[in-house]
C-alpha cells in the first residue's frame, strides 16, 4: 500500500464528545493513515475508543496506527507510531510483523530518519513545521531538512506540526508524503467542514 496523502491523528480534548462523527466525516473526505493519540492512562476506554476505530477504519479502508503503545496495537492487528522516548523499533517490529506499518518521530534530525530505516520503519515523521496548538513545545524543523531527506531516504517522509490548508502546500513541494494533522483537520466546526478539509488535503497531492 501506498503511503501518500492526509495521515489525521486524533485528540482526546478536541474531539471530546464529537469523537466518532468527526472521525468519520474525515475519513468520508479520504484518510490515508489514522492515528488514535489519547495520551491518558485510561486503558479501557482506550482500549473501546481503538477498537471502535479500527472497525470504521475496517470500513472506509483505511490504516489505523496506535500511537505509543505497541501492546494495544499488537492486540488491534494495526500499525503504531513511536517516538524516540517510546522504545526501541526492531522489538517492536518482530511483534507486530512484516507487514505492519510502523512509524519513528525523527524531530528535525537526518541521523535519527537513517536509523529508523535501518531498523524498518515504514515511515519517518519530521516536525514540528508550524506553531502548533496541539503540541507547542515540540523542536522545529526546516523546509531545507525535507530536501536532505528527500535526497537520502527512500522511505515515505510524514510532515507534522502546525499544518493547515493554508501552509500545507510547500510541504509536498518539498517531496513530503504524508501530511499529519490535528486541529488543522478536526478544529472545524462542522463534520461537513472536516470532510471538506480532508478533501482539500488530498487534493495538494494531485498537482
Ligand atoms: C505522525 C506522527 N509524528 C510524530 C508524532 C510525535 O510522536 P512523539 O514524539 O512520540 O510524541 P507523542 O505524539 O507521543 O506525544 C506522532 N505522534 N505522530
Ligand atoms: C503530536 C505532535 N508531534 C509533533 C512533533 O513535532 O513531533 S507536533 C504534534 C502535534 C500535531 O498537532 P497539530 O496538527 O494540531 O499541530
Ligand atoms: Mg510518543
Amino acid at each position: 500500500m501506498k503511503l501518500r496523502g492526509l495521515y489525521a491523528i486524533t485528540d482526546s480534548q478536541l474531539l471530546a464528545g464529537k469523537f466518532l462523527s468527526y472521525v468519520e466525516a474525515a475519513l468520508e473526505g479520504g484518510v490515508t493513515l489514522l492515528q488514535y493519540r489519547d495520551k491518558s492512562s485510561d486503558e479501557a476506554r482506550r482500549l473501546r475508543e481503538a477498537e471502535a476505530l479500527r472497525d470504521l477504519c475496517e470500513r472506509y479502508k483505511t490504516q489505523l496506527i496506535i500511537n505509543d503503545d505497541a501492546e494495544l496495537a499488537a492486540r488491534l492487528n494495526v500499525g503504531v507510531h513511536l517516538g524516540q522516548t517510546d522504545g526501541p523499533l526492531m522489538p517492536v517490529r518482530a511483534l507486530l510483523g512484516r507487514q505492519a506499518i510502523i512509524g519513528s518521530t525523527c524531530h528535525a534530525q537526518l541521523e535519527l530518519a537513517e536509523q529508523a530505516a535501518k531498523e524498518g520503519a515504514s515511515y519517518v515523521a519530521f516536525g514540528r513545521f508550524f506553531n502548533s496548538n496541539t503540541k507547542p513545545g515540540a523542536p522545529a524543523c526546516s523546509l531545507e531538512l525535507l530536501d536532505q531527506a528527500r535526497s537520502k531516504l527512500h522511505l515515505p517522509i510524514c510532515a507534522i506540526g502546525g499544518i493547515t490548508l493554508d501552509n500545507a502546500a510547500p510541504l509536498v513541494a518539498h517531496g513530503v508524503d504524508l501530511l499529519a494533522v490535528v486541529h488543522g483537520l478536526f478544529g472545524a466546526e462542522s463534520t461537513a467542514e472536516v470532510t471538506r478539509r480532508a478533501r482539500a488535503f488530498n487534493e495538494l497531492f494531485k498537482s
